[in-house]
């Protein structure tokens, strides 16, 4: 795993810069600056307190964390955020809780995600008439099976592609 240095500001001195729990993470936790109260279905931009500037050619992406995601149904409602090159704002995030049954406390300075730092490439989008053949073809959601099946519907019935 390469080290890419990535500048950082903080729009909220108050609380910790982003971290990798433990070396060779991928992902860095990011905290929310502001106590949060989730009932169940309920969702909440919280800030991070950072802005960064990404060189060009690298996206960060927003990521939940798997332990909150298991214990409370805490997730990122567009996991995952895409965090452009370019953006020097904050970095916040849009949580959920998942939860039917219970509210999701969330202090001040708690982890609440995780950013994934990634090489990305840009399309050139190039228009023809028509495209190679391939194995797979037109086929998707689904289309080789083995999907979960809802109560009273057969696991072939469905979308297929
Ligand atoms: O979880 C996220 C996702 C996005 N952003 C910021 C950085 C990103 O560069 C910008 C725009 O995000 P995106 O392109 O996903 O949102 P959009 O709805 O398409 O907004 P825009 O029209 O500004 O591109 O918002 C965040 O702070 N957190
Ligand atoms: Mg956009």
């Amino acid at each position: 795993m390469s080290t890419v240095q990535v500048l950082l500001t903080r729009v909220d001195p108050g609380v910790p810069l982003p971290r990798y729990a433990r070396p060779g993470d991928a992902g860095a936790d990011l905290v929310t600056t502001s106590d949060v109260v989730l009932a169940p279905g309920e969702r909440a931009v919280v800030g991070t307190g950072i802005a960064i500037s990404l060189p060009v050619g690298y996206a960060g992406f927003v990521h939940p964390r798997s332990g909150l995601a298991a214990r409370v149904g805490l997730s990122v409602v567009n996991t995952p955020g895409t965090i452009d090159a370019g953006y020097r704002g904050e970095i916040k995030v849009c949580l959920i809780n998942h939860d039917l049954a219970g509210p999701v406390k969330l202090a001040r300075g708690d982890r609440i995600a995780q950013l994934v730092v990634q090489r990305v490439e840009t399309a050139e989008f190039v228009e023809v008439a028509e495209l190679e053949a391939s194995e797979r073809g037109d086929g998707g959601y689904g289309s080789t099976g083995g999907h979960a099946t809802l109560e009273g519907v057969s696991g072939d019935e469905g979308a297929k592609g």
